[in-house]
């Protein structure tokens, strides 16, 4: 039996003459932590309300449990949405907010308080039944607006932007409650952001979103390891994007030198992007490594330096190091042929999966 939950499928959404959604094809499996990630206006919302059933689709379908919702109202759908500000009512007090939904579905007295009860231990509000909304710290807010919609015990809980409002310190404490809480539970999340930090974090599953189209889809480690374009090697944490050419299977050149790499199926001098992450460079001395740079300028970072240098070609390269280096010194840069991640121009994620199985144990 299939153990997917929710799918959308060739998905559009239209207003006007603007495709806000383009060709989404999305499969959600029961039990997963699912994020969709992008910059702003890239369409994530658009499509939780479309799961949600806030708005019709344009174009696709969408399913549940493997049959056709399309015209199924919100509030016959298995789902429950947290919103961004969480939409309390501010005149009931927890117990009420929480016991909100239950009511409207007339269940009897003894039911209600034993589910609030159970949802508010859930979240770690026990004993705040009877506090006022305007009483409560905003990661409090944020509990209760998740016990709501847990309490109604659905299949599939869609969080769009929960954190947002919330202070760093708070937030990184309420990532780890979250992701908990959904192993807690057992049912699906799908996760709405536009900070990668919290995606990589907190998710089984990731779609990259842009333009209003699925860029990538996968684990944190694929996407962060295995961008398939431009845009997400540049979304997903920080790399260095040099441009170059595939000489044969193998082996790259960029920056006037030609390298081994992991990566294979493209044509001969096929013009292609190399990522390299800042991590995975070394510092040596000038003409000890692979390129020389020149250091521009370093940020004490904590934990790291991160150093801005420049190769004879005029292209920007991040470096994370432990040591710092002077400004205005020339250095050699050392990595491995697996840290060099090679990106056909314009492929699309299928182009991508299907170059790599064909490779796959070469
Ligand atoms: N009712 C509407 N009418 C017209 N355009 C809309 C409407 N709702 C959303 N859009 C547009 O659709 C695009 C996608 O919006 P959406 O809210 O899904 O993006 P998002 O990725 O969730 O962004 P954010 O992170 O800012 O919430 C945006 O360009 C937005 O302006």
């Amino acid at each position: 039996m299939s153990n997917i939950i929710v799918e959308l499928k060739h998905v559009g959404k239209r207003y006007g003459d603007t495709q806000v959604l383009k060709d989404i094809n999305i499969e959600i499996e029961q039990g997963k932590f699912y994020t969709l990630l992008g910059p702003s206006g890239s369409g994530k919302t658009t499509i939780l309300r479309a799961i949600a059933g806030f708005l019709d689709v344009s174009e696709g379908e969408v399913l549940f449990d493997g049959k056709k919702i399309n015209d199924v109202p919100a509030n016959q759908r298995k789902v429950n949405t947290v919103f961004q500000d969480y939409a309390l009512f501010p005149h009931l007090n927890v117990f009420d907010n929480v016991a909100f939904g239950l009511r409207l579905h007339r269940m009897s007295k003894e039911t209600i308080q034993t589910k609030v009860t159970d949802a508010l231990k859930m979240v770690r509000l026990q004993g705040y039944a009877d506090r006022e909304i305007s009483e409560l710290s905003g990661g409090q807010q944020q509990r209760v607006a998740i016990a709501r919609a847990i309490v109604l015990e659905p299949q599939v809980l869609l969080l769009d932007e929960p954190l947002s409002a919330l202070d760093a310190k708070l937030r990184k404490d309420m990532q780890y409650e979250l992701r908990e809480l959904q192993e807690r539970l057992g049912i699906t999340f799908l996760f709405v952001t536009h900070d990668q930090e919290e995606a990589l974090a907190l998710s089984d599953e990731i779609f990259v979103m842009n333009d209003g189209q699925v860029q990538q889809s996968g684990t944190p480690v694929d996407i962060y390891d295995e961008p398939v374009n431009h845009f997400v090697a540049d979304f997903i944490g920080e790399s260095n994007i040099i441009p170059g050419h595939m000489i044969k299977d193998f082996l790259v050149e960029f920056n006037g030198k030609q390298f081994e790499c992991a990566d294979a199926g493209m044509r001969p001098n096929e013009p292609v992007e190399v990522v390299l992450r800042p991590e995975d460079l070394d510092i040596t001395a000038a003409d000890a490594g692979k390129v020389n740079v020149e250091v521009d300028t370093q940020l004490f970072r904590g934990d790291y330096y991160e150093i801005v240098a420049y190769d004879q070609l005029q292209n920007e390269w991040l470096i994370h190091s432990t040591n710092p280096a002077k400004d205005g010194e020339t250095v050699g840069l050392t990595f491995d042929p697996e840290d060099i991640h090679v990106m056909r121009l314009n492929e699309s994620e299928e182009e991508f999966d299907a170059r790599l199985e064909t490779y796959e144990g070469d």
